[in-house]
């Protein structure tokens, strides 16, 4: 019979994936980083609940692109988180996928080599292996899911995650934010509308029946049941910032309308900064002034952090400065100390705010 070839013209190679539960079976996440996961996902949400006073801090570099360099972060961070904890719940950013907004290196899931090759099974494996070595830290792992294949790669080692301002609009993304086992993130967008974050926080909060791959990477129709756990981030736009008191109100007067929890996670980085990190540390002492005085609402702040200050372009791997970032500019370590005590300051003052004092008596 005659054909006419009408499908798969650009598609130049298909290399077939091991399924989510052998590479899970491979590099299994410990007992005791399986606590870590489960404990920090409740208590990101009893915080979110309001059920427990302290701050969720989300730090650390824009991309990981080098697992050695990001596990020495996670070892500073460790110790720091521990001598906060009264105070703050910090949770480790291991982003490993990255939206782009036209074209860019997309993480180490997609090119772990940095080079263009393209690795997936290598950048599947090392992004869950630093996970794993991560939660062994004691420290619990937070990351954006960009491709919807992945969740079933990674998610069991991650105890919070981000859909991004690029896809939060996207309802294959609110789909499958819908059957994730975390609390989720959704950013506002980057044009600045929170109302698409808050219309993907209720279709993400609904049951949906969508295609997608199982555990044995077969294609599969999946039923989610709704996440409950999902909300907005405040991460600024290319308009301007929207981390001050009146856009916080605003906001949460948005999401009560919509019949959502009055809470919100507050990006320091991105629009909030515009994108230059030496002012994520003014943006950080805004918001613990105004959560020292007592302001309700922020739940959590999330902060672009790495081991040295500033960003580089991607050139050779071995020419690479250790520990700076390769996406977006990030703080280096002293400046990550001094926002974290302050935040951490801003909720011991809170507890002993007048407002706080007369909610507890
Ligand atoms: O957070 C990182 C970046 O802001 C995001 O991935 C977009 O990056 P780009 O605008 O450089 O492509
Ligand atoms: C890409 C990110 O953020 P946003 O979606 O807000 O641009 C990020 O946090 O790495």
């Amino acid at each position: 019979m005659h054909t006419v070839r009408t499908a798969n013209f650009r598609v130049t190679g298909v290399d077939p994936l091991p399924a989510p539960a052998r590479i899970r079976d491979e590099i299994p996440v410990p007992l005791a980083a399986q606590q870590v996961v489960d404990q920090t996902r409740h208590d990101i949400t009893t915080i979110n609940e309001g059920e427990d006073d302290r701050l969720v801090v989300v730090t650390g570099p824009c991309s990981v692109h080098d697992p050695d360099a990001a596990l020495a972060y996670a070892e500073r961070l460790a110790h720091l988180a521990q001598e906060v904890s009264d105070q703050l719940l910090v949770v480790m950013r291991v982003y490993v996928e990255k939206p782009r907004t036209r074209l860019g290196w997309k993480g180490l899931v997609s090119d772990p080599r940095l080079d263009g090759s393209h690795d997936i099974h290598s950048g599947l494996r090392l992004a869950r292996s630093l996970m794993v070595r991560i939660l062994d830290t004691g420290l619990p792992v937070g990351c954006e899911f960009l491709d919807p294949a992945i969740p079933r790669y990674l998610s069991d080692a991650v105890s919070w995650a981000s859909i991004g301002a690029r896809t939060v609009q996207s309802q294959v993304h609110r789909q499958f934010a819908s059957g994730l086992s975390m609390p989720v993130g959704l950013k506002n967008s980057t044009t600045g509308s929170v109302e698409d974050a808050i219309d993907a926080i209720v279709a993400a909060g609904s049951g949906h029946v969508f295609p997608g791959i199982d555990d044995d990477g077969a294609a599969a129709v999946l039923t989610t049941s709704g996440n409950p756990d999902c909300h907005i981030v405040l991460r600024g736009s290319s308009a301007g910032p929207n981390y001050g008191a009146v856009h916080v109100a605003k906001t949460l007067d948005l999401l009560e309308a919509a019949g959502l929890r009055r809470s919100l996670f507050i990006d320091a980085s991105h629009g909030n900064s515009g994108k230059d990190h030496n002012r994520q540390p003014q943006v950080v002492a805004d918001l613990a002034g105004r959560i020292g005085e007592g302001e309700s609402g922020i739940t959590g702040v999330m902060l672009e952090s790495f081991l040295a200050a500033g960003r580089q372009d991607l050139g050779r791997a071995d020419r690479l400065s250790y520990g700076q970032s390769v996406t977006d500019a990030c703080v280096g370590w002293g400046q990550t100390v001094h926002m974290i005590s302050e935040l951490a300051d801003a909720v011991a003052s809170r507890r002993s705010s007048p407002a706080h004092l007369s909610l507890v008596s």
